[in-house]
Order: C-alpha cells, then sequence, then structure tokens
C-alpha cells in the first residue's frame, strides 16, 4: 500500500529507529523465539507473542507477504540462559516422573491454547527443535574448523572468532560476564556450548550421534538453524523478549556471522536478521514475572476468574511494547471493561455491510492510527483513534464498519467476532447457572412492575448471597455480574 506513512521500527542493534526495508521485495520474513516448553507460559511470556503477532499483522497490513516462524524449543534450554545448571526440559521430566515427549507435548498445547485465546495468527510454521537436529548437526559442522573448539563437555563456540561479539547486548562487562558459569578450559567467559555431550555414564532422554559423541544441541544454536533454514539469511526481523537481548541472541548473531562467513555471505557483520526487536516485560509489583518462581499467572487463571483473554490481550496494548508493563487485577479489569465499551459501538454496526469509501469525519483517525502504528507500533495510540472512529457521529455504517474492520485485522481484538455476552465469563467458583439468574431476574422485574420492593430487594440479596451482583442500569448494558 503506497498511501501508508513509511515503516519505521527500534532495532536493538543499533538503538535506533529505522525505516523498514524487506530483504525481498514485497515480503516480510519475520522469526520469533519460541516457548521452551518444560512448563506452562505465563501471561508474561504471552506478552511476547502478542507483541509478535502486532508485528506480523502489521506486515501484512502492509500488503507484505509474510512468513512467520515461531519456534518451540523441546530440547537445549538450561535453567541458566549461559552455560549453566540442567536442561529445562529434563530436569520437569525428572521431577514428574514423565517422558520428555509427553512433557513436551503437554505444555505445547497449552501453549498453543493460549495462542489462540488471545486471537494470535497462527505463523506459517510451528518450528520444533527436535525435528531440525540434522540441520544443526550440520550447520555446527561448517562453523567448527574456524570458530569451535572441544572440550570434554561439549563443542564450544569461540566468541573472539567474529567481529564484534556481544554488539546487541553492548555489555560485555564484568557484571555481564560474571553471570556466565566458568566451565573449565573455556577461552573466553563468554564463550557457549553449541553441542552438549552427554556426561559419560550418563544416559539423556534426548540425545543424538554427532560427530562430537552423543548429547544434544544448544540452544542458542537451535534457533540460528531453524530461522536461517526456514527464512534464509539475512531475514527481515528477528523478535523476542528483552532478555534475550543479553545473551541468546547476541550468541545466535555470532554463530549465524559465523556461518554466513563460511558460506561467503556478504558482510563479516552479518547478524542473520536486519532488524532485532525486544518486548519489555509484564511485571509484577514483586518484581518479573517468571516461571521459574514457583507461583506464576496463567491465562487459565484469568479466565478462571471471568477475565475474558481478550481483556489481557487489551492490556499488552494499551502498553508500548518497548516500555515495562505492571500486571494487576484492577488493571485487567479496566481493560475489560475498555474492550466491552469497543464491542458495543461495534455491534451497531454489525447489520451494515462493510463498503470501501471515505468520510471526512474519519480522515483524522485513520491518519492519527497508521501514523502511530507506522512509528515503532504505537498501539497505545492507534488504540484510541479506532475508538474514536467507532464514536464518530453521522458516518454512514458501511464506510465506518470497513474502516474499523481495517483497523481491527491490525489489533486483533475480534470486534466483529466476539459479542459482549462473549465477554461474560462465568467465574470457576460460581456455581449458578446462566439461566437460573435470568429467571430470577424476570421475577425480580415483575416485582418491580408491581411496586413490591421488598420481593424485589430480597431476589437481589438472594442472588448476591450466590456471588451475582445485580447492576440496575449499568453503562454497558449488563443486567447481572458474577463477582
Ligand atoms: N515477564 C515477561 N514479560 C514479557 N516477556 C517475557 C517475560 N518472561 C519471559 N518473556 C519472554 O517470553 C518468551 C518465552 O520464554 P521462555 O518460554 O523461554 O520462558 P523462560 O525464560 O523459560 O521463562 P521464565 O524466564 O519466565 O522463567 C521469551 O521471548 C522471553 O523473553
Ligand atoms: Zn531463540
Amino acid at each position: 500500500m503506497t498511501d501508508l506513512p513509511a515503516l519505521t521500527l527500534f532495532n536493538s542493534l543499533t538503538r535506533q529507529m529505522e525505516p523498514f526495508e524487506p530483504v525481498h521485495e514485497g515480503e516480510a520474513r519475520v522469526y520469533t523465539c519460541g516457548p521452551t516448553v518444560y512448563n506452562y507460559p505465563h501471561i508474561g511470556n504471552m506478552r511476547a507473542y502478542v507483541f509478535a503477532d502486532i508485528l506480523g499483522r502489521t506486515l501484512s497490513h502492509r500488503g507484505l507477504r509474510l512468513t512467520h516462524v515461531i519456534n518451540i524449543t523441546d530440547v537445549g534450554h538450561l535453567t541458566d540462559d549461559g552455560d549453566a545448571g540442567e536442561d529445562k526440559m529434563e530436569k520437569m521430566a525428572a521431577q514428574k516422573a514423565q517422558s520428555i515427549w509427553d512433557i513436551a507435548q503437554h505444555y505445547t498445547q497449552a501453549y498453543w491454547a493460549d495462542i489462540k485465546a488471545l486471537n494470535i495468527r497462527q505463523p506459517a510454521h510451528w518450528s520444533i527443535a527436535t525435528d531440525y537436529i540434522d540441520a544443526m548437526i550440520d550447520f555446527a559442522k561448517e562453523i567448527a574448523p574456524r570458530h569451535c573448539y572441544e572440550l570434554d563437555s561439549g563443542l564450544y563456540f569461540d566468541v573472539s572468532t567474529v567481529s564484534d561479539y556481544g554488539r546487541l547486548a553492548r555489555a560485555v562487562t564484568e557484571e555481564g560476564e560474571g553471570r556466565i558459569e566458568a566451565v573449565a578450559g573455556k577461552r573466553n567467559a563468554a564463550d557457549f556450548a553449541i553441542w552438549r555431550k552427554t556426561p559419560a555414564g550418563e544416559t539423556r532422554q534426548m540425545e543424538w550421534d554427532s560427530p562430537w559423541g552423543k548429547g544434544a544441541p544448544g540452544w542458542h544454536l537451535e534457533c540460528s538453524v531453524m530461522s536461517g533454514k526456514l527464512l534464509g539469511f539475512p531475514f527481515d526481523i528477528h523478535t523476542g523478549g528483552i532478555d534475550h537481548r543479553e545473551i541468546h541472541h547476541p550468541n545466535e548473531i555470532a554463530q549465524n556471522q559465523a556461518f554466513c562467513c563460511t558460506n561467503g555471505l556478504d558482510v563479516p557483520a552479518n547478524s542473520g536478521a536486519r532488524i532485532w526487536m525486544h518486548n519489555n516485560f509484564l511485571v509484577e509489583r514483586s518484581g518479573k514475572m517468571s516461571k521459574s518462581s514457583g507461583e506464576f499467572l496463567r491465562l487459565q487463571l484469568l479466565i478462571d476468574k471471568g477475565y475474558h483473554p481478550l481483556g489481557y490481550r487489551m492490556m499488552c496494548l494499551q502498553a508500548h511494547y518497548r516500555s515495562e508493563l505492571e500486571f494487576s487485577w484492577e488493571g485487567l479489569g479496566a481493560a475489560l471493561t475498555r474492550l466491552k465499551r469497543m464491542l458495543m459501538a461495534a455491534e451497531r454496526l454489525r447489520d451494515a455491510e462493510a463498503a470501501e469509501g471515505s468520510h471526512p469525519k474519519l480522515a483524522p483517525m485513520v491518519e492519527t492510527f497508521e501514523k502511530a502504528m507506522a512509528e515503532d507500533l504505537n498501539t497505545a495510540v492507534a488504540l484510541t483513534a479506532l475508538e474514536d472512529a467507532l464514536a464518530a457521529k453521522k458516518v454512514d455504517p458501511a464506510i465506518k464498519r470497513a474502516v474499523v474492520e481495517r483497523m481491527d485485522a491490525v489489533l486483533g481484538l475480534g470486534l466483529f467476532t466476539l459479542t459482549r455476552a462473549d465477554l461474560r465469563l462465568r467465574p470457576k467458583t460460581a456455581d449458578i447457572a446462566e439461566e437460573a439468574i435470568e429467571e430470577v431476574l424476570v421475577r425480580r422485574k415483575q416485582a418491580r412492575i408491581g411496586k413490591d420492593f421488598a420481593t424485589s430487594d430480597a431476589l437481589r440479596d438472594d442472588l448476591a448471597a450466590q456471588g451475582v451482583e445485580v447492576m440496575d442500569g449499568d453503562p454497558l448494558g449488563w443486567e447481572w455480574k458474577l463477582g
């Protein structure tokens, strides 16, 4: 689309806003680091995928042919992003006395359910790490002679063999290196295992033969291989959470650089992807939300408490992806109410058949929306433009509908697929059926018509005792809610 303002994105590599110029004309190729499926995702993890989804939708909206890859890490991610600890998958499997394959299967399904509930579009490929072991070994074989060395514990990447290692993290400081566990024989503190050998006398549930002995690939190697294989180097955009800017992505970049040089591809500074983008954290008052820290918030918990998952999507969109976002139940409630109001406005357009065209009253909103999204995905401002468009008076509903639909295709709030009633979820703790509530409300209405306020109040209190709040004159048109 030529009439849209040029898209600029914040590139973590240069710490600057940069125009998006596709590597392949008319296309956009994006890789997103996926979850390690050793546990349920928490809602902080899901913020990373809501962000990647908004990016993908924005690229599609601009008429680019999008190829999006999200991987599933089912092997190789250690309990520390550096090189220490156990494999997260092996550890959980041992704890639960289950096979790793079952663990991976279960948590992948749970993750996909959250993806769906949050209206995140399906990527072109879900790449499963264990499906690419041969390709990983081939990649490692290519770069090993010039960039790697072998120790008893595995094949290590020598970070001094590539130029400008760590430029993404901008911090190969004492402190940064201090986080990486010393392994005897490592040439540089930041060197990392690209293949981990199974220690003598041990067997792992997941291990493969390789030129360096039985073992498993390193987590960083996996993403380099899957992104390069499915998208080709260089591709357009690589995304992940901001923690990956420190270790995982610098290590991917080092491998990509080594691989591209070996293959005669272009400049030494070839990072594999042109633009690296990172979403900031969802935090709780007590700090970053983390799976490793025992109790954590799952999307299912929100649903069990009666919050529609798209309320959480709305909460994410209200903040810029590069800002920290603090989770609170009040904040979630407010986001859900906002979504509800938008749905009510959209419901009025439901009968109109979307018709292309423009209206002078909508033009400023469209302009604000497009400008906001073009400036590094400013969803917070885009949302207000969408609300203003919904509220515009005396505009042909058919044209309004088309405009709102186009905006919603970018934000993915499902304004024309959901109804207000869909947003009202029964909290798990409520055991009263909706028909029963409606039936009491009919009786209450009759009592009120007959001016029998004692009965009307008694029925209201009755419902309250069962956790149902009656809402007379609710501006959103809900007669009751489960509290
Ligand atoms: N609190 C958070 N807010 C936003 N994104 C997050 C948060 N925590 C992790 N992420 C991102 O979620 C994605 C999936 O992460 P992954 O499944 O590897 O989680 P993890 O690192 O094992 O879990 P955790 O760090 O929560 O213990 C990554 O892109 C990661 O950067
Ligand atoms: Zn990754």
